[in-house]
Formats: C-alpha cells, structure tokens, sequence
C-alpha cells in the first residue's frame, strides 16, 4: 500500500499540496483538478523527485525518502530516445540495468498494441499514438507494482485519444496493474478508473474521493455516466475559477 500522510509541499515560497492525506492500494486511480493545481507535483513526490515539506510518504510501510523504484512512471510526453527503435525504447528498462531483454515478452506486447509491424521503425516514424502506446509498453515492462501516469493521452487527438482509452480498458489482465493516472478529461476519468480523486485549486487539498462501478466499462454505460460528469464538471469549475481569483 501507498500512503500519503498530512503531506505538504511548498516550492519557493508557493504552497503547492496541503495536508494531503491519501491510500492507494489496488485498481486504477484517475486523478483530476484545475491547471496548475499540483497533480503532477503529487506525482513527483510519490516518485521521490520533490521531498515532501511536511508529512511522510510510504510504500509498503517504508518512508520515501528518495528517488526508489516503486513506480512505473510515463511522463506527458513520450519520451522515447530518438536513436533506438521501437522495440529498443520498450526494452528501454532492462537495457539500462543490463538486464538480458525479454525479447518473447516484448514481440507479445508490441503484438498486444497492434504494432507488430513497426517494431524496427525509429519514434520519429510513428504517429503520435503509436508513440504513446510504446512508451505505455515501455511503462509495462518495468517491474515496479504501481504505474503513475501523467495526462498519458493529453497531446493527442480525440479520435486516437479514444482508441487508446478502449485499449487500456481491453487490456489483458495480466498487463493490469495498480495505476495512479492523472487526467484532463473528465470521462477519460471516468471510464478507465475505479476511483476518481478530486484536488482542489492550488494548494491541493483532497476534495472528493469517488468510487466508479460500472456494470460493464464500455462507451455505452460511459454515456449514461452524465450525472457523474457533470458533478465533477461542478467540482472542477468552482476550483478552476478559485484559482483565477487567487
Ligand atoms: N520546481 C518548482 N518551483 C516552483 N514552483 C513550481 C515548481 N514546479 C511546479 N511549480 C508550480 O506548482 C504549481 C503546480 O504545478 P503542477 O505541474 O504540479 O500542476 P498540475 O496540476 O500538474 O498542472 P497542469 O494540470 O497544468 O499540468 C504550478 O503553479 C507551478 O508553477
């Protein structure tokens, strides 16, 4: 288990996460709030990178101290090196450890993503949703047991952005793990994860911790969700205007 308590950060002067106290354990988390709120500080602070000012990270029950190798992190952008080739870049973490690489493993998922074809092509030769889907593969191939994404599918267009969605939701069970992911989007939020966190405007502060249970997580029942979208709608409105008038 994850566990944030009474965490606070400040960064030159500017009050960025208050008091913010939180359990993570299993399924997918979406993580939403205003611009600017903070979400990807969280993440940087669950990664180690930003020490907390006050309150205590821990995984497992040991304190976070430092960078560590809990996380599984996919950055906003897909960050895949420009001179190694598609199959590299998801070989990314056994090549920087000198690990052997798994090369069964990495033909399944690039089979899984629907790029078996382009396993020898460069990133600058893929679609921005290719790249995606590779550095996602990259993600799963870390052995660490919790994935942090951050706005994973932000630069892309909807049409991709929704294919994308429709293929994490279908991902095999075996490529599922515990996922903290932060989003934009309300129904991306909405459709890929089991709980939905609410920060509020800049200091974040936990203000809604929302269970998701679909019958059946498809578009379909996506589209009767309105209620729920237009709750955090309200929600993210009342803080993206607090943080206007701070
Ligand atoms: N190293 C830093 N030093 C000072 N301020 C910082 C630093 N990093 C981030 N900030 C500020 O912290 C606030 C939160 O930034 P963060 O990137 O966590 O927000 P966010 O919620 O992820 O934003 P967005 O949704 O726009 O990606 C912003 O006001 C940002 O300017």
């Amino acid at each position: 288990m994850i566990e944030l308590a009474g965490v606070s950060v400040t960064l030159d002067g500017l009050p960025i996460i208050a008091d913010l106290n939180l359990q993570l354990t299993t399924g997918f988390t979406a993580v939403i709030g205003p611009s600017g709120a903070g979400k990807t500080t969280l993440l940087k602070v669950l990664l180690g990178i930003i020490p907390p000012t006050s309150g205590q990270v821990t995984v497992a029950g040991e304190p976070v101290t430092g960078i560590h190798t809990a996380f599984a992190y996919m950055p906003q952008d897909s960050m895949l090196l420009p001179w190694l080739t598609v199959a590299q870049n998801i070989a990314l973490y056994a090549r920087v450890n000198h690990q052997p690489v798994a090369t069964k493993r990495v033909t399944e998922l690039l089979a899984t993503a629907g790029l078996s074809d382009y396993r020898d092509f460069m990133p600058a030769q893929l679609s921005g949703g290719m790249k995606q889907r590779v550095a996602f593969l990259r993600t799963v191939m870390n052995p660490a047991g919790f994935r942090l994404l951050d706005e994973p599918f932000g630069a892309l267009d909807a049409m991709t952005r929704g294919s994308l969605q429709d293929w994490l939701v279908g991902l095999p069970q075996d490529l599922q793990r515990p996922t903290l992911m932060v989003t934009h989007d309300i129904d991306e939020a909405i459709y890929l994860a089991d709980r939905i966190l609410v920060l509020s405007a800049r200091p974040a502060r936990l203000i809604a911790d929302i269970a998701v249970t679909p019958t059946q997580r498809d578009r379909h029942w996506l589209a009767t969700q309105a209620p729920l979208h237009a709750q955090l709608y309200d929600l993210l409105q009342k803080e993206s205007q607090a943080l206007a008038n701070a």
